[in-house]
């Protein structure tokens, strides 16, 4: 049956399969940070964590959005650990808690009946894909699965949202949480031979700047949920880095903000703010020292200089050297090249004929797609590598982080042959795990 029947029974409620009902169709992309899903016939995608904390006092075990809820609420000491670990599927008894606690949610799911379709990264061994055949036909007991790349969902949700994009080369770039990859199509077939990986994403950025931070300011060692927050609110990607730093050296630094960290009682969440005053640090601890002498004086005496009793770090250059590893990662050592140089590498595997579409046509999605100035940035800079007569067009999406998860759920309701895509529990048991990757839409 085609989507629009299977829209149609569903409305009227006849059938009970995911060959026609589409909230029978579960849609999950399955981020190593945050696992998006729904059914097929809701609008907007739930929100998973996708780790476990343990409390390293009393040994507390918290698992996904529980544990999201803890460390929003300031509960230090966590240790947290993400089953998916670069690309890989490191824990998958871990993993299936997680995904246990997202099916819970579709009561009436009933695996049996129901198909999950799912997004992997682009290149992962022929043993992790077949681990989650495994997962998704032996533990959930699913009637049916549908895997498919991040980046090629990604293309899907781009050709439908993007008018001016070309119809016949695309070249997507993800960059999530655990790495940023490339990977051109042709005639919407992903060629997987010119995938180029940057092992920079999210988690090395908000780790990076709670170094910084920590070294210069207050230790934020153990507080990474809250650097990661400051990262998303602050940091940005610099035009022309240097200029930048050159305004960082002004004795009046407008670059200079302050995060206000949350006291957890009256603030419950860190934000930003223009610095309470321009004194220079050491007068400012001078300050706070003789206000802190006479307590009860404090609050009036912070007020008299302009201090606020809040507690807030300071963040400068850090807002955008931070990023600026995606263009340069070799300035903290790794010996890749950044962002600009490692699209040129995808679209230099190509054949020749399609180096002046792909350039035309690049689509930046993932989480760090949010940074602001990086589609900018990244326009300037592919100006001095790519060759004379090529334009170069970057194209950002809306709610890049969700781009994948958008192009699947339009998959799985659209795709007139959708059911050509997936494998069946009847083909999984006959043919078993490795011998059914074959038909999946990677
Ligand atoms: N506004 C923002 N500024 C900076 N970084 C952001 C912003 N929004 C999200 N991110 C970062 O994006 C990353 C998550 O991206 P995304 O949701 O694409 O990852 P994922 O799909 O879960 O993981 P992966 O792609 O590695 O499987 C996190 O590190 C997060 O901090």
């Amino acid at each position: 049956m085609c989507a629009s029947g299977a829209a149609k029974q569903q409305e009227g409620g006849l059938s009970n399969t995911w060959r026609d009902n589409l909230s029978k169709r579960l849609v999950l992309d399955h981020g190593a940070y945050m696992i998006k899903y729904s059914s097929a016939s809701e609008a907007k995608p739930q929100l998973m964590y996708n780790a476990v904390g343990k409390d390293k006092k009393n040994r507390n075990v918290y698992v996904g959005n529980k544990l999201w809820d803890e460390l929003e609420g300031g509960h230090a000491n966590i240790q947290v650990t993400y089953p998916m670990v670069r690309g890989l599927l490191h824990d998958s008894d871990v993993e299936t808690v997680i995904w246990k606690q997202i099916f819970s949610r579709f009561k009436k799911l009933e695996e049996r009946a129901s198909c999950l379709a799912l997004t992997l990264p682009p290149i992962l061994p022929e043993i992790v894909q077949t681990r989650f055949t495994e997962v998704a036909f032996e533990d959930f007991e699913f009637d049916a699965l549908f895997m498919s790349s991040t980046h090629s969902m990604i293309r899907e949700a781009a050709v439908q949202e993007i008018p001016d994009l070309g119809e016949q080369c695309q070249l997507v770039v993800d960059s999530g949480f655990s790495f940023t990859y490339g990977l051109p199509f042709f005639d919407s077939k992903p060629m997987r031979y010119a995938a180029t990986r940057l092992d920079v994403g999210g988690k090395l950025l908000t780790n990076l700047l709670n170094e910084q931070i920590s070294y210069k300011e207050v230790n934020l060692q153990g507080e990474t949920h809250l650097v990661n927050d400051m990262k998303e609110q602050l940091s940005y990607v610099a035009k022309d880095f240097q200029e930048e730093m050159d305004i960082c050296q002004q004795k009046v630094n407008p670059i200079v903000k302050e995060f206000v960290l949350p006291d957890y009682k009256g603030v419950k969440k860190g934000y930003p703010r223009d610095p309470v005053t321009f004194l220079s640090l050491e007068e400012q601890l001078l300050a706070q020292k003789a206000a802190q002498q006479e307590q009860d004086e404090y609050a009036g005496a912070g007020r008299k200089i302009g201090l606020s009793t809040d507690q807030a770090v300071r963040i400068g250059s850090e807002r955008f050297s931070v990023p600026e590893v995606l263009f340069h990662p070799s300035d903290i050592g790794i010996n890749e090249a950044g962002l600009p140089e490692m699209i040129n590498q995808v679209i230099s595997k190509c054949p020749k004929p399609m180096e002046r579409p792909l350039y035309a046509n690049i689509v930046i999605a993932g989480g760090n797609a949010h940074i602001k100035g990086i589609r900018e940035r990244l326009e300037l800079d592919m100006q001095s590598i790519k060759p004379y007569d090529s334009e170069v067009r970057i194209f950002e999406l809306q709610n890049p982080s969700q781009a994948a998860w958008r192009g699947l759920k339009q998959f799985c309701s659209n795709k007139a042959n959708f059911e050509d895509f997936v494998v069946t529990r009847k083909e999984y048991l006959e043919e078993g795990g490795s011998r059914v990757l074959k038909k999946l839409y990677l």
